[in-house]
């Protein structure tokens, strides 16, 4: 069996089946796509895909050497940040100049680099404020209660629920500011999931994280791909990123060098250049921690 059928179930595997080892490459049934998005900074081109299909039921990685475009590349897709030019679709329709709330209210929901969970809210009043699709950071508890009315039953129940999944449930009366960085990955993760979206986009889930708690949020991450939503995640842990894969996109200077299998990736030596030779250095001169 190679890593790759490790990775992913069978029906993964065959989700990728027709997909070429290249930039832009077509998939089978892409939940989103991507076409011409730039965005610079002055003079600098963060980003510049040209073309981008990442396929449902997926966990893809999105990799790339620090400053290489992938989280402007996130805010941008989230309706986080406004693209110079280009267009994309989820689901088959327009999402461009949408905010944040109405992506997520479409289906396509993202955590945060540095995680946003509000540290003087405790951590059941987080996960309701995910119920309205990330909008609302300044909002506190009581004016969440007295919008939601008879909603907020369904929503504390849906909460609940995710809680105690995500083992966070003897937390929620808790400020999230007491949880550890790995609880709050957890909470960050538990909240995008309260507007149940297709999709969820993970900025560095694994920065910061335990040993023990990893193992958790990668089965977490599985899970979900397990249960037919699309994960695309950011990480710089290569083990992580081997590890779970099914697809591997690589920005270098805001630009797809490659995509592929983690196979196709590991021995890409373009990305070994641009990307994997660095990191290996890096890689050992690094120690993990749990903040
Ligand atoms: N708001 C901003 N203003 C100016 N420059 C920015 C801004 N946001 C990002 N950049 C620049 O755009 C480039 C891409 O940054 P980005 O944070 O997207 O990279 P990244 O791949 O996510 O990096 P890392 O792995 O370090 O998080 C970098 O050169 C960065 O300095």
């Amino acid at each position: 069996m190679s890593s790759d059928e490790v990775n992913g179930s069978a029906a993964v595997v065959d989700r990728m089946a027709g997909a070429l080892p290249e930039p832009g490459s077509a998939k089978s049934d892409p939940i989103l796509v991507v076409d011409g998005v730039k965005r610079s900074f002055g003079g600098l081109t963060a980003v510049d895909v040209e073309h981008l299909e990442v396929q449902r039921g997926t966990i893809t990685a999105l990799i790339g050497p620090n400053g290489a475009g992938k989280s402007t590349c996130f805010n941008l897709l989230t309706g986080f940040d406004r693209v110079d030019s280009g267009r994309w679709t989820f689901e088959g329709r327009s999402i461009n100049g949408k905010r944040g709330h109405q992506v997520a209210r479409a289906g396509m929901v993202r955590t945060f680099q540095l995680t946003k969970a509000l540290t003087r809210l405790s951590v059941l009043d987080n996960m309701l404020l995910g119920a309205q699709g990330q909008t609302g950071e300044r909002m506190g508890g009581a004016f969440l209660r007295s919008v939601w009315g008879r909603q907020e039953k369904v929503n504390t129940e849906r909460a609940l629920d995710l809680l105690e999944r995500f083992k966070l449930i003897d937390k929620r009366r808790d400020m999230a500011g007491a949880l550890s960085g790995g609880q709050r990955k957890l909470l960050e993760m538990a909240r995008a999931l309260m507007t149940d979206p297709s999709m969820i986009m993970l900025d560095e889930p694994m920065a910061g994280v335990n040993p023990a708690l990893v193992q958790s949020l990668l089965h977490h991450i599985t899970s979900l791909r397990d249960e037919g939503k699309t994960v695309l995640f950011v990480e710089h842990d290569m083990d992580v990123i081997m590890g779970i894969s099914d697809w591997i996109v690589v920005l270098a200077q805001g630009r797809v060098i490659a995509e592929g299998r983690p196979s196709d990736i590991r021995s890409n030596q373009q990305v070994i250049d641009a990307y994997l030779g660095a990191q290996e250095v890096e890689d050992e001169g690094s120690v993990s921690g749990d903040e």
